[in-house]
């Protein structure tokens, strides 16, 4: 049999429970070419479930690799019990200690399952970053938390749907160390990572990689900042002479019409919200996140846990069905 792809079911008090129940329960996994298995919490799920079908069964099994399987509209959702949290007690939007830790555990068991090779691919439901701190967990998100537990020293964060793709050079950081975090190489390496990525998973023989400025109008000669003339375009350039096909400096507020417009495969960016700003004006909906140069493949939804929207069964489910598809179409053929 083909090896599962494994949904973390994110932050208990978050929409991450209830957008998977509703991706199942709605029939969107039925076309995807591998078995899903869930690491979360059956009784949260079971209760997330119950908001779109009230009659859906959660049952015990002893078989397979699932120790639970939740029945709603005649679909059978595989869960990996890999906490028991008191579902009764937890609020909407308040995730405690315990929280964390069980996030952390649904992310850290589906990582190595992928790099023992007995899973496909993971694609993450959204976590809140304080809870997994409170847990013990100093890294800022999965993509940090991925790359130490695969040890690796450099992954690019991708954010993307059909019309445009960003890859961030720097991600969770305050916009004040922003110019500081920022070298030649950190640069030339997310922009490596990126051309490699895109000729593995995307068919892409040569993407055309455009590579944004920091300052307005690209420093304007240096009038406003000289990081382009002292590390963005020296990056270019050696990236350029390793033959990747990447130009710029680019003025940031231009460049993203002409990236939709489909000039670019995608959009290298310095830091958080010059990306992702424009991906999600366009992508909110159906946006995947991706991280990059891990030994793994992981895709995620690319939104946060919504924590105004868990527990009313409103929070659309878009972004993690194509998460799942992502991850499906990058996984290894030979898994
Ligand atoms: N993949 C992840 O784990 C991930 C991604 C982004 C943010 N976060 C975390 O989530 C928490 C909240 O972050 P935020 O408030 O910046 O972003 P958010 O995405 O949680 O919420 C922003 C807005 O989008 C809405 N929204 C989010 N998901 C939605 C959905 N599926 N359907 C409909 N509307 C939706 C929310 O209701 C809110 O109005 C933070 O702790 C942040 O770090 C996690
Ligand atoms: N920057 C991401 C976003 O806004 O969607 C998000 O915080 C997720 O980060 P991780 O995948 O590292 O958790």
């Amino acid at each position: 049999m083909r090896q599962p792809l494994i949904l973390t079911m994110g932050d208990p008090t978050g929409v991450g429970p209830e957008i998977i129940a509703r991706a199942w329960l709605e029939g969107h996994f039925e076309t995807v070419n591998r078995p899903l298995l869930t690491a979360g919490d059956p009784g949260i799920l079971h209760r997330a479930a119950c908001l779109y079908d009230a009659d859906c069964v959660l049952t015990e099994s002893r078989e397979g690799p699932a120790s639970h399987m939740l029945v709603g509209k005649g679909r059978r959702m595989a869960i990996r019990a890999l906490s028991r949290l008191p579902a009764g007690q937890l609020v909407a939007g308040r995730p405690d200690a315990a929280c964390g830790r069980a996030m952390l555990d649904y992310i850290t068991w589906a990582c190595d399952r992928c790099l023992a090779g007995e899973a496909a691919a993971m694609i993450t439901g959204p976590i809140n970053k304080q809870a997994i701190l409170a847990a013990g967990c100093d890294a800022p998100g999965h993509t940090e938390l991925l790359a130490r537990r695969c040890k690796v020293d450099k992954v690019v964060m991708m954010l993307g749907g059909s019309r445009l793709k960003v890859c961030l050079v720097t991600t969770h950081l305050a916009i004040r160390d922003v110019p500081a975090a920022l070298n030649r190489d950190e640069i030339l390496s997310t922009i490596r990572i990126a051309d490699a990525a895109f000729r593995r998973f995307f068919a892409c023989s040569r993407p055309r990689l455009a590579v944004l400025a920091l300052n307005p109008h690209a420093g304007e000669g240096g009038r406003f900042g000289d990081e382009e003339s002292r590390i963005i375009a020296p990056a270019i350039d050696a990236a350029r002479r390793l033959g990747i096909s990447a130009s710029g400096p680019h003025s940031a507020d231009a460049l993203f019409h002409f990236a939709v417009r489909g000039d670019y495969d995608a959009v290298i960016c310095m830091y958080h919200d010059q990306g992702l700003i424009p991906l999600k004006l366009l992508h909110f909906e159906d946006g995947v996140n991706t991280t990059l140069g891990l030994p793994i493949i992981r895709t995620s939804v690319d939104h946060g846990t919504a924590y105004d929207l868990a527990g009313t069964g409103k929070a659309d489910c878009r972004s993690l069905v194509e998460a799942v598809k992502m991850a499906a179409r990058m996984a290894p053929a030979g898994l």
